[in-house]
């Protein structure tokens, strides 16, 4: 059969990790009898040095008019680079919460799985690790503070900056249900993470959540503060199954278990809408630090690749087959730098994504 997708290669180390997630696609293509067509799609800085804006409505129509969207990674050094001289809504990341709102991706999938192979690079001791872990970060994605009204005033010389967090009942019932549906797939239990001891929009949050958990009585379900959320991902990450939380408490979370599997070089995440369409991209941005060394991490597009023929295309035997081949290539004794542990062999970006290929040549 053949796929539509519309590859976002972006910015910093975006265009490197892409190409390595486009080899593995074609090799699945040439193993399985597949056809994927790829049209390339602007976004955020390489989209604002040639038409002046973070997001076109063509290139939006653009990722509309295909099966599915592949994403790097966009943005720069928030700090030094032109592009954040340019006003808030002009800058790379207005482009990227831009396509998520205009795709309706409002549930956002982030999977953190220790594997096996990488304990080593897990700086969590042995016994917390134990068997590993493996737990499913379910993020609001399309609204909460990141797209409340905000502005800047001064008055009396004094500036003063607002940025508003509102939800509203049918937004959180949409992604708790995703959140419980999901759950039943895996290990039944939901941890609903909020700040319902301060927040109005949490303790919505709670109430909501409470109701969607009556439909689900096989689901097992608790309410933890967001604060204690990010000490017990450290303390012990196997009591989680399925996170459920709002946009950036899911943003913030999700950095830090990404920690606990290694490095968040390894998080992949789709960004899903109530069709089959989603947009697949890792949890990381765009490494600018590192960019155009060949040192980048590419298995978390990989992995969002794989998520993508999963969600997307239905293709599970070719998803299990990438999985397998990443896990192989660990076990091998393969490792980007990010992931290095004692005795393992250090390899680059591209030669990461040709073993990977290669081991799915094998498989
Ligand atoms: N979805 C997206 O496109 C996102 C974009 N950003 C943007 O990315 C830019 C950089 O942000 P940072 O805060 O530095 O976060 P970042 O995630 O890009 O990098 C944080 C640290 O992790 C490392 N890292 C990230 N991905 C890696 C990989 N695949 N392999 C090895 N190491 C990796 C980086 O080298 C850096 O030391 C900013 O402009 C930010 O707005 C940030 C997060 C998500
Ligand atoms: C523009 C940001 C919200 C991107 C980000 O940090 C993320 O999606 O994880
Ligand atoms: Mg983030």
């Amino acid at each position: 059969m053949n796929y539509k997708i519309a590859v976002i290669p972006g910015d910093g180390i975006g265009p490197e990790i892409v190409k390595e997630a486009k080899k593995v696609l074609i090799e699945i293509g040439e193993k399985f009898g597949h056809s994927f067509d790829f049209t390339e799609v602007l976004l955020g800085g390489a989209s604002i040095d040639v038409h002046g804006v973070p997001l076109t409505d063509e290139a939006i129509t653009t990722a509309r008019n295909n099966d599915a969207v592949l994403m790097g990674s966009i943005g720069g050094n928030t700090a030094t680079s032109p592009w954040y001289k340019l006003p808030p809504e002009k800058r790379p990341e207005a482009g990227l919460l831009k396509l998520r709102k205009s795709l309706n991706l409002f549930a956002n999938l982030r999977p953190a799985v220790l594997y096996n192979e990488l304990k080593g690079a897990c700086p969590l001791k042995d016994e917390i690790i134990g068997d590993g872990f493996d737990m499913m970060i379910m993020r609001e994605l399309t609204g909460g503070l990141y797209f409340g009204e905000r502005k800047t005033v001064e008055e009396d010389g004094v500036m003063t900056a607002y940025d508003s967090l509102t939800y509203n009942e049918n937004e959180i019932r949409r992604i708790a249900k995703r959140g419980f549906d999901i759950a039943m797939k895996r290990g039944k239990k939901v941890t609903s993470v909020d700040k319902a001891n301060v927040l109005d929009s949490s303790r919505l949050w709670r109430k909501v959540v409470d109701e969607v958990a009556k439909e689900y009585p096989e689901v097992s379900y608790e309410h933890m503060l967001v604060d204690n959320c990010a000490m017990q991902l450290v303390k012990d990450p196997k009591q989680f199954d399925v996170i459920l939380t709002e946009n950036m408490f899911g943003d913030i979370l999700s950095d830090e278990a990404s920690m606990v599997t290694g490095s968040i070089g390894m998080l992949a995440s789709a960004s899903l809408n109530d069709t089959k369409f989603g947009l697949y991209e890792p949890s990381h941005g765009s490494a600018p630090d590192i960019a155009g060394m060949d040192v980048a991490n590419p298995i978390a597009t990989i992995l969002s690749a794989a998520m993508m023929l999963r969600y997307s295309f239905d293709l599970d035997k070719e998803a299990d087959l990438i999985e397998a081949a990443v896990k192989e290539v660990l076990k091998a004794g393969y490792r980007t730098g990010d992931i290095l542990s004692e005795g393992k062999t250090k390899v680059g970006t591209k030669e990461m994504g040709t073993l990977i290929v290669d081991m799915i040549k094998k498989g």
